[in-house]
């Protein structure tokens, strides 16, 4: 590929699009949408762009070629149309030892951590799920953990129950008191405590295997996470590497041909 040639890499997670515009096998900039209606994923594949695209994008040649790395079949099916698409599979990243159901997020946010902060890591996703995912210094995934996120949580609480509300992530700020005496402190008590605790129970597990192993955080929740995180466990923080683009450095290591 020509160094400077202009390229789009989109990962499709279960709440939402996150693009990265690469200029040859440099990123360049990262954005997220909503997902995209049919009538406008046409419109992109017919050369013009979006109003909450980059204004860059006018500038270049468009259709861009689009890499497309997605844990949600439905969605990608609908950019089969795209003029030059490719969709990235588990056997274009080469990391070791996988399972065949492996999320391609995963494995490509581990892949990308692990050459670009080195072998062996843990990489953790704060998305619609959580999930921790390791690799040993071999590059084989030695494997992970998969939970419900941090919104997921509220969301099924709110759902789920007659008398529990939806919490609105956007409105917190600090750690909530744990032994909380009213209904919204307590579902962010319960929830975010527990939800920390796990998370600083998982990173000690894996440094008691992997004692000087780098761990990486990525995703929607991951500077609420840190922050809670920070006040909580700080010995846990200062080792921890807040990265939003894990998948698009993954994106620019595998083996694929545009
Ligand atoms: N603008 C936003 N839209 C949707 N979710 C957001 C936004 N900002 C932060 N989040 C948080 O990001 C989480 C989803 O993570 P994300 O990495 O975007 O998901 P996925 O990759 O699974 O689509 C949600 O729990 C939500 O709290
Ligand atoms: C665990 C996931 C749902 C995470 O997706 P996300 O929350 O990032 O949208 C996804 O990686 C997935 O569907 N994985 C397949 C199962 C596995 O990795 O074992
Ligand atoms: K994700």
């Amino acid at each position: 590929m020509n160094i400077h040639k202009p390229w789009l890499a989109l990962e499709i997670g279960n709440s939402r699009l996150h693009w990265g515009l690469f200029l040859g096998e440099t990123l360049d900039c990262t954005w997220n949408t909503d997902y995209l209606p049919d009538s406008v994923i046409q419109q992109l594949g017919n050369g013009r762009t979006l109003d909450n695209f980059p204004a860059k994008i006018f500038t270049l040649p468009c259709p861009l070629p689009l890499v497309i790395a997605s844990v949600v079949p439905s969605q990608t099916a609908l950019w089969q149309s795209y003029p030059n698409v490719k969709v990235i599979t588990l056997e274009n990243v080469p990391l070791k030892n996988t399972y065949p159901t492996l999320g391609i997020d995963r494995a490509l946010a581990l892949w990308g951590a692990g050459i670009k902060l080195g072998f062996p890591i843990l990489v953790i996703d704060a998305g619609t799920a959580l999930t921790f995912t390791g690799a040993d210094s071999q590059q084989n995934l030695v494997g992970g953990a998969i939970l419900p996120g941090l919104g997921l949580q509220f969301a099924t609480l709110g759902q789920k129950t007659s008398q529990l509300p939806q919490l609105e992530m956007q409105t917190f700020t600090s750690l909530p008191p744990r032994f909380a005496q009213n209904t919204p402190d307590a579902i962010q008590s319960g929830v975010i405590y527990t939800l920390l605790a796990g998370i600083k129970d998982f990173i000690t597990a894996w440094w008691d295997l992997y004692p000087n192993s780098k761990v990486a955080i990525k995703g929607g929740d991951r500077t609420l996470l840190f922050n809670y995180l920070q006040t909580l466990y700080p010995e846990i923080t200062a080792r921890l590497i807040v990265e939003p683009n894990l998948i698009f450095w993954g994106i620019a290591t595998s083996n694929y041909h545009l």
